[in-house]
């Protein structure tokens, strides 16, 4: 969990003033203009890659590449399922080791599941666990069969040398604080794996690449990585169950990398992977999990919790009415039958109630939101992980359930009534408004709804708020990322400040309803996406509360 990843430590670093390079860079990225910042106008000036150099234009001689459409869009998908597994050797030809480097969320999860679906495919691949020296994580690999005596776990840097693919699963910081001695260890043709742009993002703002002469691609689920071992686990009864994947091939040096990517997402379990580049799914990722994924519904929660006790609830039914009604009833509705059924579902009062609250939620949710995305495409959001990874050692991560709330809502959650969680109205337009909010956000910004609807929605419904429901919000925010542990503390305050401010301020004041913004909601081209989206995989209720070899994080 701890990183030591400071640019200035940097061995990327040319610059005898390395400090100063770093802030002229993001000088210089600021500096760009606005368009430039446009995934789509970005994709053409980041990708290598000749075969994808625009999205939706992949093919695959292994897999089935799918049309579908998104409300008015034609994407390519490719569906996962077991049933695929015996397509998995031709998809990793050539690969003999793999080596998953780190054991934070993602790389317990995806090393089993790789390691179980290519032997379940009759491969004959090596999956071996890559640590710092002196890693406490070392146990805990051994703990579900990776050991030092088969040969499947070892130093890093001797892992990544012996690697076809190395699948760099360590924090985003210390992949910027390490990047320059991965790529010299690693050997010639092998393929550099990643889960996330970051390291893209982080490269851009120094003036840097990845070396021309190795394939590199990304596989990124859009779930953290306990779902991601949970849904796979299920899906030995439920063909399909799992978390969907983004893909990217940024170098294509051997003309093989969209299959390996494919085959990679294929063998993790999930039920479809879409196609984007890693200057996109940065911008999309860094920004979801501030917003309604992790950061925005921790705010929403705190913000109701203290109005809902001002007009005379007591703790406990604040909590229902607000985290409960969420993560019981609000999201369940969504996954299963999209974000409008939470709307069609209420009458009378409840509906004004509910069109008050999206209506004053939704401006003052966008400000925010629209405010991080212009930080994450301006590389200060980056910059900010990169600085947390420097201060960390001096100033752990704190605990951030020991409030009134948390502590409240262990006592409601241990004395639930599953079947009777009411749907506050009130919460649901808050909630909904600020998911719509997010979702506006990144379709002006050129994001394809494939990222769009995983980003905001299926990720939210599926794979957190579960966690969030049945563990706490610490539970939640603390097994994913350190990108995401840092950008969810920081921005939640906001998103509780704004809406107290501004938008339960102008429902106090009885501001009408904005008809304009209720119409938009109804007549939104997103709920087809969602509806679209939602066929592609089973609805599975995931399993939290069962034992599993999931590793999960809990901060003491
Ligand atoms: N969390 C998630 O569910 C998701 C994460 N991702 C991406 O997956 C990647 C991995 O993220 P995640 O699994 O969350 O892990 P974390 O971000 O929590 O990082 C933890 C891992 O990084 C290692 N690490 C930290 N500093 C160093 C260092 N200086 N040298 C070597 N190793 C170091 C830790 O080692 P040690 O074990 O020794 O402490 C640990 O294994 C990131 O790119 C992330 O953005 C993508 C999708 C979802
Ligand atoms: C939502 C957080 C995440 O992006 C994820 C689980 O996908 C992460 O960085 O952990
Ligand atoms: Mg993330
Ligand atoms: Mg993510």
């Amino acid at each position: 969990m701890l990183v030591n990843a400071s640019p200035q430590s940097s061995p990327s670093s040319s610059s005898s003033n390395p400090t100063m390079k770093f802030t002229l860079a993001f000088g210089a990225l600021l500096a760009t203009s606005a368009a430039a910042f446009s995934p789509v106008a970005n994709r053409a000036a980041v990708s290598l890659v000749s075969s994808s150099s625009a999205l939706n234009s992949f093919s695959s001689t292994i897999f089935e590449v799918r049309d579908v459409n998104f409300a008015d869009t034609k994407e390519q998908i490719v569906k996962g399922g077991r049933d695929l597994f015996p397509l998995l050797p031709k998809a990793f030809e050539g690969i003999k080791e793999i080596g998953v480097i780190g054991w934070g969320s993602q790389a317990p999860a995806q090393a089993q599941n790789l390691r179980d679906s290519l032997k379940e495919a009759g491969c004959d691949i090596k999956v071996r666990i890559g640590l710092r020296e002196g890693s406490s994580s070392f146990a805990e690999a051994r703990e579900v069969g990776f050991t030092e005596d088969a040969d499947t776990l070892g130093e890093m840097f001797d892992v990544i040398k012996k690697s076809d693919l190395v699948m760099l699963l360590i924090s985003d910081a210390a992949q910027a604080a390490l990047y320059k001695e991965v790529f010299a260890a690693m050997k010639p043709g092998a393929t550099l794996g990643l889960s996330h742009g970051f390291l893209l993002g982080y490269l851009e703002s120094i003036g840097e690449k990845f070396p021309e002469d190795m394939d590199v691609i990304a596989v990124c689920p859009k779930g953290m990585g306990p779902s991601v071992r949970r849904l796979y686990e299920q899906g030995k009864e439920v063909n399909g169950a799992g978390i969907n994947a983004s893909f990217a091939v940024h170098q294509d040096k051997s003309g093989k990398a969209t299959e390996l990517a494919l085959g990679w997402g294929v063998a993790l379990g999930s039920p479809f992977m879409f196609e984007t580049t890693l200057s996109s799914e940065y911008r999309s990722d860094i920004y979801g999990e501030r917003g309604i994924l992790l950061g925005a519904v921790h705010g929403i929660v705190e913000s109701l919790y203290r109005r809902y006790q001002r007009q005379g609830m007591t703790p406990e039914q604040a909590f229902i009415e607000s985290c409960e009604s969420i993560t019981g009833n609000i999201v369940k509705i969504i996954s299963t039958r999209g974000i409008k059924a939470v709307y069609d579902g209420l009458t009378g009062d409840d509906k004004e109630v509910f069109k008050q609250a999206y209506s004053a939620s939704y401006m003052p949710a966008k400000e925010i939101l629209q405010e991080i995305y212009d930080e994450v495409s301006s590389g200060n959001e980056i910059r900010t992980v990169i600085m947390h990874g420097k201060r960390i050692n001096k100033y752990p991560v704190g605990k951030i359930d020991g409030t009134d709330t948390w502590i409240v809502g262990e006592k409601v959650r241990s004395e639930r009534d599953e079947e009777n969680i009411p749907l506050n109205p009130f919460t649901a337009g808050v909630y909904v408004a600020t998911m719509m909010a997010q979702i506006d956000v990144l379709l002006e910004a050129g994001h394809p709804y494939s990222e769009v609807v995983n980003e905001s929605v299926i990720e939210a419904v599926d794979s957190l708020c579960p966690y969030m429901h049945y563990r706490g919000v610490a539970f939640m925010v603390d097994n994913c990322s350190f990108t995401a542990k840092t950008g969810s503390r920081k921005w939640a305050p906001r998103f509780d400040y704004i809406l107290d401010q501004l938008a339960y301020t102008a429902v106090d004041n009885g501001k009408p309803v904005n008809e304009d913004l209720i119409s938009a909601f109804e007549n939104h081209k997103v709920h087809a996406a969602v509806e679209e989206c939602c066929k592609l995989r089973p609805t599975v209720d995931i399993s939290v509360g069962s034992a599993s070899s999931t590793k999960e994080i809990v901060i003491q």
